[in-house]
C-alpha cells in the first residue's frame, strides 16, 4: 500500500501507509476479511490449539505434522532452522513432500503448506483434499487463483470500503494490455494514466519474470513494454512502503525502502524505461531509517 495524503493506495503485495506502522495494522485489521483470508489453520498455533491426528503422541500431546510442498528456493528461504526449531518446540514438524511420488502414498499429514503452481499441482492437490478432508490444506488453488493474476489480486481492496478513522484505501489507477506493445501508447492516452507509469507482468506465479517491474516516464517508451502486462500510475509515497502480514489473528508490519517520489521536473528530463525488479525485498528494510516526516506518525 502506499500513502498519500492519507490514502492508502494497494499497489500489488506491498504498500505504504503514512501514520507508521501501527496504522497500518490497524487499517488492515479493521477489514481482516478483506485480505485474502487463509483457508485453514494460521501458522502461528501450536500443536495444542491445532489438533490434529496424524501426529504421533510426544510427552502426552500430539505433534502436528506438516508436509511442505515449495520451490528449492523457497524452501531455503522460508524453512530456516530456526523457524524449524521452534515449531518443533511447539510440537509442529515439517516434512519435505516428495513432487515425485504420488502425494496420497506420503504422509499421513494433518496440513499441506505449499507455494507451487500449474494445472498439474492444483490437480493433484483437489484430488488429494476429496480423499482427505480431515487434511487442513493451507491456500488452496481456488482461494488463491485471483491472486496469480495482478488485474484481479487488488479488485477486492478495491471494493472495500475503509471508511474508518484509519483512512481510506484505494489502488492505482491500472490498465490490463494483454498483447500488441505498439497499441500501449494509445490505450495509456485513451485511459487517462498518467505518467510516469509502473509495468508489472500481469502473471503472478512466484517466477523470477513474475517480479521484473518497471517504470515508464515517457509514453513512447511504453512500445518497449512486453505484454501481458499491468501498467499502473506511478504514485509518490515518500520513498518508504510497507508489507502487511498477516496470519490469523496476527498482523506483523514491516517497512522497507521503495522507489523514490518522481518530480514533475524529473518527469520532463527524463525518458525511457527503467527495470527495478525487488525494490522493496527483504534487503531493503527500512525499519531503522528516519521517515520522511509527511510519513511518520
Ligand atoms: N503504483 C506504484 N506506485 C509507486 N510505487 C510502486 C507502484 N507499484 C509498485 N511500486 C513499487 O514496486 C514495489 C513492488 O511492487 P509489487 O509489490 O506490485 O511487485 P512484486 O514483485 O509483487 O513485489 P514483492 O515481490 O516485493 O511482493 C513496491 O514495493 C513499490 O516499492
Ligand atoms: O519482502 P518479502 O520477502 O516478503 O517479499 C516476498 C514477496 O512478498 C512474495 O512472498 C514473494 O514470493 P512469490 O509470491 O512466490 O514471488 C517472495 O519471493 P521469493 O521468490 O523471494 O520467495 C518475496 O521474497
Amino acid at each position: 500500500m502506499l500513502v498519500k495524503e492519507e490514502v492508502v493506495v494497494v499497489v500489488g503485495r506491498n504498500g505504504v501507509r503514512e501514520g507508521g506502522e501501527e496504522r497500518v495494522a490497524a487499517a488492515a485489521r479493521g477489514r481482516r476479511e478483506g485480505v485474502f483470508p487463509r483457508a485453514g489453520v494460521p501458522a502461528c498455533l501450536s500443536a495444542e490449539e491445532i489438533g490434529g491426528g496424524a501426529g504421533s503422541e510426544r510427552g502426552g500431546r500430539k505433534s502436528v505434522v506438516v508436509g511442505y510442498a515449495l520451490t528449492s528456493k523457497k524452501t531455503k528461504s522460508f524453512l530456516q532452522p530456526k523457524l524449524e526449531g521452534l515449531a518443533r518446540n511447539k510440537g509442529i514438524l515439517f516434512v519435505a513432500i516428495d513432487q515425485n511420488r504420488p502425494l496420497s502414498e506420503q504422509g499421513p499429514f494433518d496440513i499441506v503448506l505449499h507455494k507451487l503452481s500449474g494445472k498439474e499441482w492444483r490437480q493433484i492437490l483437489e484430488d488429494y483434499r476429496q480423499s482427505h478432508p480431515e487434511v487442513t490444506v493451507l491456500d488452496p488453488p481456488d482461494a488463491i487463483q485471483h491472486l496469480h493474476n495482478r488485474q484481479y489480486m487488488l479488485q477486492e481492496v478495491a471494493d472495500m470500503n475503509f471508511s474508518d478513522s484509519h483512512g481510506k484505501v484505494g489502488v492505482p489507477r491500472q490498465l490490463v494490455v494483454k498483447r500488441d506493445a505498439s497499441c500501449i501508447p494509445d490505450a495509456v492516452s485513451r485511459a487517462g494514466l498518467r505518467l510516469p507509469i509502473v509495468a508489472k507482468p500481469l502473471v503472478a506465479d512466484g517466477s523470477a519474470k513474475s517480479h521484473e517491474l518497471s517504470l515508464a516516464y515517457d509514453r513512447y517508451s511504453l512500445q518497449k513494454l512486453e505484454p501481458p502486462l499491468v501498467l499502473q500510475e506511478f504514485v509518490n509515497h515518500g520513498g518508504v512502503m510497507f508489507k502487511v502480514y498477516i496470519v490469523g489473528e496476527a498482523i506483523k508490519v514491516v517497512r522497507r525502502f521503495s522507489l523514490p517520489n518522481v518530480s514533475r521536473k524529473e518527469l520532463s528530463k527524463n525518458a525511457g524505461v527503467f527495470p527495478f525488479p525487488r525494490v522493496s525485498c527483504a534487503a531493503a528494510s527500512a525499519d531503522e531509517a528516519d521517515l520522511d516526516p509527511s510519513v511518520a506518525g
